[in-house]
């Protein structure tokens, strides 16, 4: 008989669904997942309620009937952002967080904060009305080496932060660290999204035997002794690490060229790869925890009720490995292992 496992629906508190053509090709894949958090680094980015709403709007129409995922937005934070639009827009429904890209240190940031104390009014009303702020953890200080700007972060920016503003409820997003791991655990009102790709690769998997444009995400993957740091803390069942896939996807065109860009489109593949390392880990009845408690009870939601299942097959599933948008292609995460695991809706 085939082993399986049954566990309420997962979220993702990390997604970037893009819009227009993109969003269109990558929506359905996401589509199993209960509630998302979306990313709202578009071109131009969403920096009012009113453009959330739009782009929510957007989203609704480009999902399929049958699809469950319900998103949930974000502002993306400038340092013009009006504390009352963020407080409005909150109040209404329309976002449940913030997004910090500190300027330029990722894909479409460049309109992100530049001086932190510029934005603390918007932190302040942030701490008052219980509005987690999601973090880019990574300085962009050129004299930083960049496999060290998440650390760098965590001691320039985030913890004079949360300490200016006590009470602000903090998500560390995609943490690639064991820095990353430590401060989350050692600290209250914070959380972190762990991504599937982080658990999967280390930097050698971009490096060894020729560069890998696909597995180039920032932060980028870390050496393996943060890996091991990332599997330890996502399959503990502790409350402050969750699910977000961080699935971002580029046209291959922009991926594979001189200058890749920065993402890993893991969206089609993601609970396949976690069944598979939490087993791996012995951790499967963990799993839930990860995927569909933990950041529920931190953005203060409900689990999910209803349930999907996990069925490892004998023969691996097998999943495409490059999907189309217009006449673009996007490569599927591929996690250098075969897949046993299949997600099957309704459990
Ligand atoms: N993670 C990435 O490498 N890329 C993301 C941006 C981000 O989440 O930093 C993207 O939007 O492509
Ligand atoms: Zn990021
Ligand atoms: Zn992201």
């Amino acid at each position: 008989m085939s082993k399986s496992l049954t566990l309420r629906r997962p979220d993702d508190w990390h997604l970037h669904l893009r819009d227009g053509e993109m969003l269109r090709a990558v929506v359905s894949f996401s589509g199993k997942f209960g509630r998302a958090i979306i990313m709202p680094n578009l071109v131009p980015p969403v920096v009012t309620g009113a453009q959330a709403k739009a782009y929510r709007d957007r989203i609704n129409v480009a999902s399929e009937e049958k699809m469950t995922l319900r998103p949930l937005m974000t502002l993306y934070l400038t340092e013009t952002t009006d504390p009352a639009d963020v407080l409005a827009s909150h109040a209404s429904g329309i976002i449940s967080a913030v997004k910090l890209y500190p300027a330029g240190a990722t894909t479409n940031s460049a309109s992100g904060v530049r001086d932190f104390d510029k934005v603390r009014p918007v932190f302040e009303v942030m701490a008052e009305a219980g509005i987690p702020l999601c973090c880019h953890g990574e300085v962009t200080d050129p004299a930083v080496d960049i496999f060290d700007r998440e650390a760098v972060f965590i001691d320039r920016v985030l913890d004079p932060i949360r300490r200016a503003v006590p009470g602000l409820k903090v998500v560390m997003e995609h943490i690639t660290t064991q820095d990353g791991v430590d401060y989350v655990s050692g600290n209250d009102n914070i959380g972190a999204t762990i991504t599937t790709h982080h658990l999967v690769i280390n930097r050698n998997h971009i490096l060894v035997g020729g560069i890998r444009p696909h597995y180039y995400c920032l932060p980028v993957a870390k050496r393996e002794t943060h890996r091991l740091a990332l599997r330890r803390a996502a399959c503990s069942g502790d409350a402050r690490f969750f699910l977000g896939t961080d699935s971002a996807p580029h046209p291959d065109s922009a991926k594979e060229s001189a200058c890749g860009c920065a993402g890993c489109f893991t969206a089609p593949n993601t609970m396949s790869i976690l069944a598979h390392v939490f087993e791996e880990d012995g951790a499967l009845d963990r799993l839930e925890a990860f995927t569909s408690l933990n950041g529920a009870a931190f953005y203060d939601l409900p689990a999910n009720e209803d349930r999907v299942r996990l069925v490892k097959r004998d023969e691996p599933v097998t999943y495409p490995t490059h999907i189309a948008a217009g006449s673009e292609t996007v490569t599927v995460f591929d996690p250098g292992f075969p897949l046993y695991w299949q997600l099957e809706d309704p459990a």
